[in-house]
């Protein structure tokens, strides 16, 4: 199978052109592919095919090979590809995923993508449609107790999950012991992603991210949107924020009269390579 790494702020996926390659079972392919020490190295799998509705499709798989709706960085990557390896000479382009068709916009230096802006769309905080298990219809500062301690929730949906939780310093953070606590907890059927963030000031957070079925990542995008409405939501900050991510910076707009988040950030090749799937 031939493939391409590509990272988001270091948030690295193996990317297969499937309009070349055939890939049957994903989900075993994602699990073998990810593994930094038997496999290529990644934080997941991503399949570039054909839509019907859009220029193109995006099929996303955790490091675990669960399937998931949306990836912030990894569609950038997905436009960067398209582009570079010759499937579009469009500078705005459509992708249909899980969670709808998104809008991108592509900025080009020396006939390769460096940078894109993404619609990703309208925030989601009906606790229905997150899901999140509620007696409220809308999770904001809600108090979880974990391990003895109490943490604020606030929970938004990207069209995948998110719980957002405010700490004083996320350097501290044992996110290896907490982050699947909350991945798991019962409030959330389908998991969450969970992040940890740190208000530095009305434009500016810090965040680390630990990703239902990748574990921590050096940045997640939808996981950026979904914390920085968190942040205007609880009166934190304004709209137009930078997210200080391990990996990285992406910078965030949400546009009130639209009801729609912009997604700015950068899209990297790693390499190229071939992988024989039968060893
Ligand atoms: N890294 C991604 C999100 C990938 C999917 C996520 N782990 C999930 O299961 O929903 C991003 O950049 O958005």
């Amino acid at each position: 199978m031939k493939f391409t790494k590509m990272q988001g702020c270091g948030n690295d996926y193996v990317y297969v052109n499937c309009f070349k390659e055939k890939v049957d079972n994903a989900p075993e392919i994602s699990k073998l592919v990810s593994d930094r020490h038997f496999g290529i190295g990644s934080d997941g799998l991503i399949l570039i095919k054909p839509s019907d509705k859009a220029d193109f499709y995006m099929d996303m798989y955790n490091s675990d090979g669960t399937k998931s709706q949306m990836c912030g960085n990894g569609i950038r990557c997905v436009a960067k590809y398209v582009y570079d390896y010759g499937l579009t000479d469009k500078h705005n382009i459509s992708i249909e995923t899980g969670a709808g068709i998104k809008y991108l916009d592509l900025k080009i230096k020396e006939n390769k993508v460096f940078e894109v802006t993404v619609d990703m769309g309208s925030p989601i905080t009906k606790a229905s449609q997150i899901p999140v298990i509620s007696d409220s219809e809308e999770v904001i500062a809600k108090p979880v107790r974990v391990m003895d301690t109490e943490y604020s929730v606030t929970c938004v949906s990207m069209g995948n999950p998110h719980a957002i939780i405010f700490v004083d310093d996320t350097k501290s953070i044992d996110i290896e012991k907490i982050g699947p606590l909350f991945e798991y907890h019962n409030m959330f059927p389908e998991r969450t992603n969970t992040e940890f963030i740190h208000v530095i000031d009305k434009n500016t957070i810090d965040m680390r991210v630990w990703e239902r079925g990748s574990g921590e990542t050096l940045a997640c995008g939808t996981g950026a949107c979904a914390s920085v409405y968190a942040c205007i939501w609880n009166g934190f900050t304004e709209d137009n924020v930078t997210v200080r991510l391990l990996g990285g910076e992406l910078k965030i707009k949400y546009d009130r009269d639209k009801n729609t988040i912009f997604m700015t950030g950068p899209a990297a090749t790693v390499f190229d390579g071939e992988i024989n799937l039968n060893i």
